[in-house]
């Protein structure tokens, strides 16, 4: 058995799974090394609709095995993708790419500086961790047909994207094989495939002839847009808004299409507010804003403040949020809700300043339906700095007593596991031949989150990953946001901590799992000064034994007993080897005595696990100090003279609950 293990989750693949793994990916790239170049092979046009018709069916009615789908052996089926080839999306705006056509793509190669129009041909394949479909060339009267791929990030708002759109344009189309030898075009990147849920975008729009026409064609969207906000169809309404928006920004000179503008960004900026769309609904909320001191427009600017207000909060941005609400009490004095954010907002800086945090209250406001909390993130005992031989790392400003808070951050984001985005997955890295768990769902998130928020890309591409991208650093232009998923699954591989299970059980394929990009900049000891607790979505830090103002901040990543395991676990998970000094004492030890204090251990576990310490006997006492005994002579006095004893902790807490009652 192979086993594959992050942060207490195990799954168990047998060898003969594991290679069959590692052989499909190895066989998928051998293949697209002797492909690559070769012209495309037209597809027939009736059978490949009907097939993927046909599999679109099966697929909804779970009918079909997913092929990405690797057997456990305990029952429990994970999908497996192959990582480690990652590539750059696109940053050319669309208008400057130049137009091709599926007949002229290559096989295994992307087609830089191009640009394909197609329209959905098929019913959606809706599979675990992508989905494909068969797409048309708009361009080409239709008669060409291909496969279309969208891995992973395949929704938006929950939404599978394919599903929602009929229409696309594929910037720099990358046409390849997929793991069962397919021809597809390849899409990994959200920004890659622009979607259109209509039609394209006509360039002889009606719209565009004069402002009459613009302010009635504008309207009618701003309509649309209310209708589908009544239906609690958000996307849709922000699309239509967005729609009204370009049309009626044509004409800036035009007083009823400015007016028309400022009432659809208001509408818009609402419902980015639902969507979680903080940015754009901030900068919507402020473009809705009229300044006129005549009560009906003070009416909108109160709501236009408000809506400006609540997503700088939910950004965490609070001065700027209280700028907000305090112009919000200026045209509408007696608005309770900006007081209420006000007060809220003196809470968060309070927190963010001193770390008052009130985590009685936090923990018992905490349940199922509200897991996420609400509170500012506090740093103000540390400091990032360089840790010779081990990046950046945290080290703290002041002295902290043992048991005081280090620091306390949001997640940005978390999925807990419970919840419906949770997914664990399989990956096989072609870069060092190895398979590991990850967690796919936040992976998702993260990248949603971004999408959804580019002020915080930036950001977020700082933290430690192998993969660091193009170097470009272009994180968004004219068509909208750009987030390179591989680089994100490198930072999640190494940044992300499991947060332990928050209601009820998890298993492996449903590990909570949050981002916390402050904390993770915390380098690992086998004798960490840190403890890691959690509630909800906020990871707290706490000291776990004094620390003097210049010290680093150590956390454990890993707390195997074992030497042997906790080194393969942080080489695997997070590519270092461990020196420190506990780490420097076992490595000295002889192989046979690190096997011998191994086996001890595990007699010692499951003593604890046979023997009740409530109502120990005597006798069963003694086993457990002989056993105590024999592990503490596996350590060499000396060289571990003011060093821990790992492997006796588990016996010796059992002896410490027993030894009162004898
Ligand atoms: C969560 S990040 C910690 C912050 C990181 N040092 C940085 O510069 O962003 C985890 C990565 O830090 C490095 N690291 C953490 N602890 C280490 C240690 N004890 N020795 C060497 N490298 C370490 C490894 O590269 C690991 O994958």
């Amino acid at each position: 058995m192979a086993s594959t293990k992050n942060d207490g989750s195990t799954i168990f693949l047998s060898e003969q799974e594991v290679s069959r793994i590692r052989s499909t990916v190895q066989n998928r790239i051998k293949q697209c090394e002797s492909i690559r170049g070769q012209a495309r092979s037209p597809r027939d046009k009736k059978s490949s609709i009907s097939e993927a018709t046909g599999a679109s069916l099966m697929a909804d009615m779970g009918g079909m095995p997913d092929p990405d789908m690797a057997e456990g052996a305990r029952g429990a089926a994970v999908p497996a993708l192959a990582v480690g080839q990652p590539y750059p999306p696109c940053v050319i705006p669309l208008r400057e790419l130049e137009l091709m056509k599926i007949k002229d793509l290559v096989l295994d190669t992307h087609h830089r500086g191009r640009r394909l129009k197609v329209k959905r041909a098929s019913p959606v394949v809706t599979l675990t961790a992508r989905s494909w479909t068969m797409v048309q060339d708009v361009e080409d009267g239709g008669d060409e047909i291909e496969r279309l791929e969208m891995c992973l990030h395949k929704t938006r708002h929950g939404e599978d994207v394919l599903e929602l759109n009929a229409y696309y344009e594929i910037k720099e189309p990358y046409f390849t094989i997929n793991d069962q030898g397919e021809p597809t075009l390849r899409i990994d990147h959200p920004s890659d495939l622009v979607l259109y849920r209509d039609d394209l975008p006509k360039s002889n729009d009606p719209a565009s002839k004069d402002a009459a026409a613009a302010e009635k064609a504008a309207k009618k969207c701003k309509d649309k847009g209310n209708a589908a906000l009544k239906e609690q169809d958000f996307p849709e309404a922000h699309a239509k808004y967005t729609e009204g928006l370009a049309i009626s920004k044509k004409f800036p000179d035009a007083d009823a299409c400015v007016d028309l503008a400022r009432d659809i960004s208001r509408n818009r900026a609402h419902v980015n507010l639902i969507l979680q769309q903080l940015d754009e609904a901030k900068s919507d909320a402020k473009a809705a804003l009229i300044g006129k001191d005549d009560e009906r427009f003070k009416d909108l600017d109160s709501k236009a403040y408000y809506r400006a207000g609540s997503a700088a909060y939910a950004l965490g941005e609070w001065d700027e949020a209280s700028t907000y609400f305090q112009d919000q009490l200026r045209v509408a004095p007696t608005d309770r809700s900006a007081n209420v954010f006000l007060k809220k907002i003196g809470q968060r800086l309070e927190e963010q300043e001193k770390g008052t945090h009130d985590l009685r209250k936090i923990r018992a406001g905490l349940s199922r339906e509200r897991p996420r909390v609400d509170a500012a993130t506090y740093n103000g005992n540390t400091e990032i700095k360089d840790s010779p031989g081990r990046g950046r790392g945290l080290f703290a400003t002041k002295k902290i007593a043992a048991g005081e808070i280090v620091a306390i951050e949001k997640a940005v984001p978390a999925v807990l596991g419970f919840e419906s985005e949770a997914l664990t997955v399989m990956t096989y890295d072609v870069r060092d031949d190895r398979i590991r768990v990850a967690p796919a769902g936040l992976e998702k998130a993260l990248v949603q989150r971004l999408i959804s928020n580019p002020s915080l890309i930036k950001k977020a591409m700082e933290s430690f990953g192998d993969y660091e991208g193009d170097g470009k650093g272009i994180f968004q232009n004219e068509d909208g946001p750009i987030v390179d998923v591989f680089r994100i699954h490198d930072i999640i591989a190494r940044n992300a901590f499991a947060a332990g299970a928050q209601y009820g059980e998890e298993n492996t394929g449903n590990t909570s799992v949050g981002f916390w990009p402050y904390a993770a900049m915390a380098n690992h000891s086998c004798l960490p000064n840190t403890k890691k607790e959690y509630a909800g979505d906020l990871i707290i830090v706490r000291a776990s034994s004094p620390i003097a103002a210049g010290e680093e901040i150590f956390g454990s990543y890993n707390e195997a007993v074992d030497f042997d395991t906790r080194q393969a676990a942080l080489m695997t998970t997070w590519g270092f080897e461990c020196d420190c000094k506990l780490c420097a004492a076992e490595k000295k030890d002889d192989p046979a005595v690190r096997k011998k204090r191994r086996d001890l251990a595990s007699e010692a576990d499951a003593f604890v696990q046979r023997e009740s310490w409530a109502d120990a006997k005597r006798l069963t006492m003694r086993k457990a100090q002989n056993l105590a005994r024999n592990i503490d002579e596996t350590y060499n006095s000396e060289r571990f003279k003011d060093l821990p004893h790992l492997a006796t902790q588990t016996i010796q807490e059992w002896l410490s609950k027993a030894s009162p009652r004898r």
